[in-house]
């Protein structure tokens, strides 16, 4: 079945709002994002809602890929991202991109 929910750290929230993260890399349970669906999305911590992303594009990509050019898509430096990735999956080699675009905020209370 399509996934149609996906959590972020919302220390991350301000730039997907911005439009400055456009992608995630996950590991090998975030896999099954469908191009062309749309997610709600929510933060992790306390689960509220932020926004729906149109998923554009879920490709494999080893850790030792990443480039500046992730990086930059991230809104970090490269050294900064793989950081990150090393303290949420620690040791990983195999991540997924999923790439990603707004697709309008939900209402607040
Ligand atoms: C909350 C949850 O379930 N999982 C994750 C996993 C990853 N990420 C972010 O994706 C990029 C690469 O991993 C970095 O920006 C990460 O911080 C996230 O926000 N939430």
């Amino acid at each position: 079945m399509t996934p149609t929910t996906m959590t972020f750290f919302e220390r991350f929230e301000a730039d997907i709002l911005a439009g400055k993260k456009t992608i995630t890399l996950r590991d090998e349970a975030e896999k099954y994002y469908v191009p062309g669906s749309v997610v709600t999305v929510s933060t992790f911590e306390e689960g509220r809602e932020f926004c729906r992303l149109e998923i554009l594009s879920v490709e494999p990509i080893l850790f030792d890929a990443l480039t500046d050019y992730h990086a930059e898509q991230e809104n970090m430096t490269l050294d900064e991202l793989k950081e990150v990735i090393q303290a949420i999956y620690p040791g990983i080699q195999q991540l997924y991109l999923i790439s990603y675009q707004l697709k309008g905020l939900l209402k607040v209370n």
